[in-house]
């Protein structure tokens, strides 16, 4: 591999849990074991993409094609992996970052500040935004009021006059009519002409065809092929039709198949996999395993507390908890390291509340009446007897 890429992606994975509570998700961000199943969206993807070329990604439904280029865009982290990424990226999928509290307007100076457009630069650029757009008077409405041909439009609209170094197209043009298909590619085919970088994720493989330099597919998390565009959507086109040709049950069967390997992927034992590959190249190098290892972890946010924090979030709530019960004892805090029982035995009168305090004491009060009621009785009775 060259260094001269735009985006490079190194032995990335994506990994879901599979949560079936809130209490299991809680669990699991305390880094507590859970038996909740895991799922491997990406096992392990390593390609390229050159300044100035226009990258296919293909792949049957839940390949993993829309994580990739997430991850690539920044809006999901990788679970494991590097991700190199040289420019603003933008990404248009359908509805992909659009608020849909916001109007279409305001959709358009929020997406355009966080590519870190000034308010005068949007001011200038809007009319061309609304106007590429086309979705009439509704881009003053909000955008959960959308059609999702209308959310493309106006997510394709903001993403090419925002004019990133990166263009992602996520099956954005699968939604749209055909006057719409037709500017949205001529709007690619400017891009590439400006020698910036694209991502395209579709299943038209004609459109894949029409605008793709070279393509990447992708299969059930991996990759399976990557080269120049014709080569592989033939492949591609092959093992469509093979998968057609599957009787129905063969088909949830090979589907079910490769949706375990997903499920029982081991990523400790897929580093120990590249480590011994990497080896093997280089058998004086001393530091493979450290360079692997820095690799898979050293540029990932984990979505789950580290264990040094886990372990000092346990001390804080247990210190928190253990002087909340000194108090409520009133006991002294010396008195209670001399005598730990004594935490559990209160000398303190509870002070209650104003208002709880005068009810309580006309039950009091009341329970006294009674009890001399009761005295009174019991003398009567004596005197009788
Ligand atoms: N938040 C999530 N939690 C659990 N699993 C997820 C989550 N997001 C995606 N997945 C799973 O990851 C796999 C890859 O999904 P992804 O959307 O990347 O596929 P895709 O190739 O883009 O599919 P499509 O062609 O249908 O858009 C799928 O099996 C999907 O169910």
């Amino acid at each position: 591999m060259t260094e001269d890429y735009k985006i490079k992606v190194q032995n990335v994975t994506k990994e879901y849990d599979l949560f079936k509570t809130q209490a299991d998700k809680l669990k699991s961000f305390f880094s507590i074991k859970t038996d909740v199943p895991h799922f491997w969206s990406l096992m392990g993807v390593s390609f390229e993409v050159k300044p100035g070329e226009a990258l296919g990604l293909i792949g049957v439904n839940g390949s993993g094609k829309s994580t990739i280029s997430n991850i690539i865009s920044g809006i999901i982290p990788q679970t494991t992996g590097y991700v190199d990424v040289k420019g603003d990226t933008s990404i248009v999928a359908i509805s992909a970052g659009l608020r849909k509290n916001l109007t279409g307007r305001e959709n358009i100076r929020l997406k355009s500040l966080m590519q870190g457009l000034t308010n005068e630069e949007i001011d200038a650029l809007m009319d061309d935004i609304v106007s590429f757009a086309d979705i009439g008077d509704f881009v003053d409405q909000p955008v959960k009021s959308y059609s999702s041909g209308m959310k493309s439009r106006l997510g394709f609209s903001i993403a090419v006059h925002i004019n990133p170094d990166i263009l992602i197209i996520d099956e954005a043009l699968s939604v749209g009519d055909d006057t719409f298909y037709q500017k949205c590619v001529d709007k690619i085919a400017d891009f590439k002409e400006q020698g910036k970088t694209i991502i395209f994720v579709s299943h038209s493989l004609k459109q894949i065809e029409f605008l793709c330099d070279r393509v990447a597919w992708i299969n059930y998390g991996k990759l399976r092929m990557i080269g120049e565009t014709q080569e592989v959507t033939t492949k591609y086109r092959e093992f469509i039709e093979w998968f057609k040709k599957l009787s129905k049950k063969d088909k949830a069967k090979f589907e079910a198949e490769q949706k375990q390997i997903q499920k029982d992927f081991d990523i400790d034992e897929y580093q120990r996999q590249v480590t011994e590959e990497e080896q093997a190249q280089h058998p004086d190098d001393k530091h493979v395993a450290a360079k692997v290892k820095k690799r898979f972890y050293g540029s990932v946010i984990s979505e789950k507390m580290p264990k040094t924090s886990v372990l000092f979030t346990w001390l804080v709530t247990i210190a928190t908890l253990f002087f909340c019960l000194v108090n409520v004892s009133g006991h002294p805090l010396s008195h209670i390291i001399e005598h730990p029982a004594s935490i559990v035995k209160p000398t303190k009168k509870l002070v209650l509340p104003k208002g709880v305090a005068k009810d309580n004491k006309k039950t009091t009060k009341k329970h006294h009446k009674k009890t001399d009621t009761e005295k009174k009785t019991s003398s009567v009775k004596a005197t009788i007897k």
